[in-house]
């Protein structure tokens, strides 16, 4: 299945990066009990890039997340989708926005409501895709539970009815239907069995491939990171310490803070599988 051309009326540009992060931070608390969540972090994110950010717990990485998500304000920084400045979107623009960038969580059972069943979940959904017809969404919703590799079957299904990896596969078609130019995902394989979490990091780098979309993954694990990323951004209290090309990273680390991460995965690629 190949994308849709999006028929935004905005002017974009379509050389520099898709995602441009300028000094982005987030401080949450006040005084004695203030914490740099995000502390001066930049970065970029070209088309059809996979990006990780990896780095411990507390390092900052979902708050990172959500601020390109939008579901939180920067306390300083911008943020630039298409050389457009969207720090600041309200309203409509935002939700516009949130076309463009979709994300998939950690625990898909705590984003399902668990009195829909899928087909309603995924109807929900459409409506912020502006489907149109019935029929139009029905084909959006085939094509995209198809791409991850579920039948039409799960639609009448209620999520305690799914496996965790089925689970996640709804919340990635259902991102996928809104046909964005990012996703996010954030610790989207933390909560599967290893088989299961090499099936969605395959199934995320087949999206890059078949709707050239733009990966944002955040992940605590260096090993996921390396499968999957082009580029990894590493983050340590608040801040990327270091970042660059996935080999550059792994063969050649040059924050002690990297080294370390990666001697905790002494078998990078078995690791995905473990
Ligand atoms: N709403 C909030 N209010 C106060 N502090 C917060 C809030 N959200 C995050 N923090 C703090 O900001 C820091 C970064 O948290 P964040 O969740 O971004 O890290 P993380 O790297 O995603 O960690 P994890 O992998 O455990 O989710 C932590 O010290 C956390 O306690």
């Amino acid at each position: 299945m190949s994308a849709q051309p999006r028929s935004d009326a905005e002017p974009r540009s379509d050389t520099g990066p898709l995602i441009e992060a300028k000094s982005l931070s987030r401080v949450f608390g006040h005084g004695a009990n203030t914490v740099r969540a995000v502390d001066d972090v930049s970065f970029t994110l070209g088309r059809q890039e996979v990006v990780s950010i990896v780095g411990e717990s507390g390092s900052g990485k979902s708050t990172l997340a959500r601020l390109v998500l939008r579901l939180l304000d920067p306390t300083a920084g911008t943020l630039h989708l298409s050389g457009r400045d969207v720090t600041s979107l309200k309203g409509r623009d935002l939700q516009a926005y949130w076309r463009d960038v979709q994300a998939v969580f950690q625990d898909p059972f705590s984003s399902f409501n668990q009195f829909f069943t899928v087909r309603r979940l995924l109807n929900r959904s459409l409506r912020l895709a502006a489907a149109g017809s019935a029929e139009r969404g029905e084909t959006l919703m085939a094509q995209a539970l198809d791409h991850v590799g579920l039948s039409g079957d799960v639609l009448d299904k209620w999520p305690h009815q799914l496996s965790g990896g089925q689970r996640q596969r709804v919340m990635i078609a259902r991102a996928l239907m809104l046909q964005p130019r990012i996703l996010v995902a954030d610790e989207a394989t933390s909560m599967l069995d290893a088989s299961l979490r090499a099936n969605i990091l395959n199934v995320l780098a087949d999206l890059r491939r078949d709707y050239d979309m733009t990966i944002l993954f955040i992940t605590h694990d260096i090993g996921q990171a390396c499968y999957v990323s082009d580029r990894v951004l590493v983050m340590s209290q608040g801040q990327v310490v270091e970042q660059g090309p996935t080999d550059e990273v792994i063969f050649n680390p040059r924050h002690e803070y990297t080294q370390r991460l990666l001697a905790d995965v002494p078998r990078l690629h078995e690791n995905i599988l473990d």
